[in-house]
């Protein structure tokens, strides 16, 4: 069993109880699933640097990262630092994040927020959207082609942003769908944890030119991003590199003043 078996065999669980506690027709009501969303994908493909910074307390990877710093304050740092998009880990058990940490983010940055999740059923897309996100992470690892079509078109629907994460050429290939409009690139292997910016390299020719293309994970210096670029991508998350330091925001800031 792989730590993304765990992960999203504990997702199942949790989906149950989440639907039994807040069913869908109620978060239907909630005042932020009217929200007029922004699109991140549009943000990136308008900016000159293409920063999305996460904020991730801890990973199964690396345990504790940061536990100390408040979400407002790294928040509104990386907006500051010109991130042009902000990745709000919600997953409670393994990264230490929550839906209230969206909320929270919705209220103070209005740069767009990805939602990152393992969403393996519709239901956390609708709650995405309830609790303020403007872009959804689907991760193909995690799901069937169907899913991926299903999941994507209801996003759509949703006016949700897409980012569709990949590892191989084998999920790239069902992923390539009209309602994803980013292709994430994750040069972490959520199996077993290994870090490869290469893979960025190698998949970017397989990815065609309509999808905006991302790479997430393990991105350290500025050098790798400019690197990434001649490769086509114009969007790079990240979250350890910034979140492992006293002042995320600052740090955030000093690394995207490099890349301008
Ligand atoms: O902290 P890093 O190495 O900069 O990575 C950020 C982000 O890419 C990573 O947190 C991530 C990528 N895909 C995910 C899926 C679920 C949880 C987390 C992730």
């Amino acid at each position: 069993m792989t730590i993304l078996d765990n992960i999203t065999a504990y997702k199942q669980k949790e989906v149950v109880a989440k639907k039994e506690a807040i069913p869908t027709r109620l978060l239907e009501k909630f005042p932020l699933f009217a929200k007029e969303t922004k699109s991140l994908a549009e943000a990136l493909r308008i900016s000159t640097t293409g920063i999305i910074a996460e904020h991730k307390r801890r990973s199964p990877s690396k345990s504790v990262i940061n536990d100390k710093v408040l979400l407002p304050e790294v928040v509104s740092g990386y907006e500051n630092a010109g991130a042009k998009g902000v990745s709000v880990l919600t997953d409670s058990n393994f990264f230490g994040g929550s839906l209230d940490d969206l909320l929270v983010a919705e209220k103070t940055v209005s740069i767009p927020i990805l939602r990152k999740e393992f969403i393996i059923d519709p239901y956390q897309i609708y709650e995405a959207k309830a609790y303020g996100a403007d872009a959804i992470l689907l991760i193909a690892a995690c799901l069937s082609a169907e899913e991926l079509k299903q999941f994507s078109f209801l996003a759509k629907n949703l006016k949700l942003d897409v980012l569709l994460e990949v590892h191989n050429s084998e999920e790239l290939q069902k992923s390539l769908l009209p309602n994803v409009d980013m292709i994430g690139v994750n040069n972490r292997n959520l199996k077993n944890f290994k870090v490869n910016i290469d893979i960025s390299k190698k998949l970017s020719e397989e990815i065609p030119p309509d999808f905006l293309k991302i790479s997430e994970s393990g991105i350290s210096d500025v050098e790798k991003i400019k690197d990434l670029r001649t490769y086509g991508f114009e969007g790079f998350l990240i979250g350890e590199n910034f979140m492992k330091t006293e002042n995320p925001g600052e740090t955030a800031k000093q690394f995207i003043e490099k890349l301008r």
